[in-house]
């Protein structure tokens, strides 16, 4: 477990009611993670107004393209000094060896970078329809394997994953993990989830958790509840 595993994710269309949410938490609990809606909206500003607040950030727009324009969007994420930032394994080797390849200029300022492998909102079924005959945790592994091989530092993936993925490839392999849920909170579109506890017992390097936080009454007592779970 890294000393600071939680990331909350900030899902927000609004950014006032963003940047009320980030000055209620704590950069010594926790780091943040900005996904495709809030940078579509609010750009290279909001990275900007967090850094400004000391957090540290994961720029979470999942890149997948061809390799040339992957290797140039992962330089952009890196110029803008963000912590980590992530492809879609499913991109292919080539295009995750141009990413990594593409960081090496920002030697130790580079974010980690890490590749989604299937999504938590996933399901066997809904693998089959795209034609992937194998489990979830199958799929996970072969898409694992690539992203070590490509030379990434880790993966986003389920924490019912992290067990099997950890004893696979090692302690030095990230494993990112979303759908999380501390006891009792609703699943929403997740399917994959873990609690807090789980998760890191199970070998999860980071916890990507949103909702449970960002829509508590009370976002730092969710924080710091799930902070201290973890002790
Ligand atoms: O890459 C991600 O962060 C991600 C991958 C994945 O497989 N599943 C997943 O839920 N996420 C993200 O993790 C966050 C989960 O938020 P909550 O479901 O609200 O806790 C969202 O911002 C998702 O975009």
């Amino acid at each position: 477990m890294s000393s600071k595993p939680i990331i909350v994710a900030l899902d927000y269309d609004n950014k006032t009611e963003a940047l009320q949410l980030i000055d209620k938490l704590d950069p010594k609990m926790c780091r943040l993670k900005v996904g495709k809606e809030m940078f579509t909206l609010f750009g290279p500003d909001l990275v900007k107004e967090i850094h400004r607040r000391d957090f540290e950030l994961f720029l979470d727009l999942k890149f997948h393209d061809i390799p040339n324009t992957v290797a140039k969007a992962v330089a952009a994420a890196a110029e803008l000094g963000v912590w980590m930032t992530n492809v879609h394994a499913s991109g292919g080797l080539a295009m995750m060896q141009a990413a990594q390849q593409a960081l090496l200029p920002y030697g130790d300022k580079a974010p980690l970078l890490i590749a989604v492998t299937v999504l938590t909102s996933m399901s066997d079924e809904e693998l089959k329809l795209l034609g992937v005959d194998v489990s979830a945790a199958e799929h996970v592994k072969r898409l694992a394997a690539l992203t070590q091989q490509a030379g990434l530092h880790g993966i986003v993936c389920s924490a019912q994953e992290a067990s099997m993925l950890k004893a696979e490839f090692g302690p030095e392999f990230k494993l990112v993990t979303p759908g999380i849920r501390p006891a009792g909170v609703d699943k929403g579109d997740q399917h994959r989830v873990m609690t807090p506890p789980q998760a890191i017992a199970a070998g999860s390097d980071y916890l990507v958790i949103g909702r449970p936080i960002t829509k508590a009454a009370d976002p730092l007592a969710a924080l710091s509840a799930i902070h201290a779970s973890l002790a």
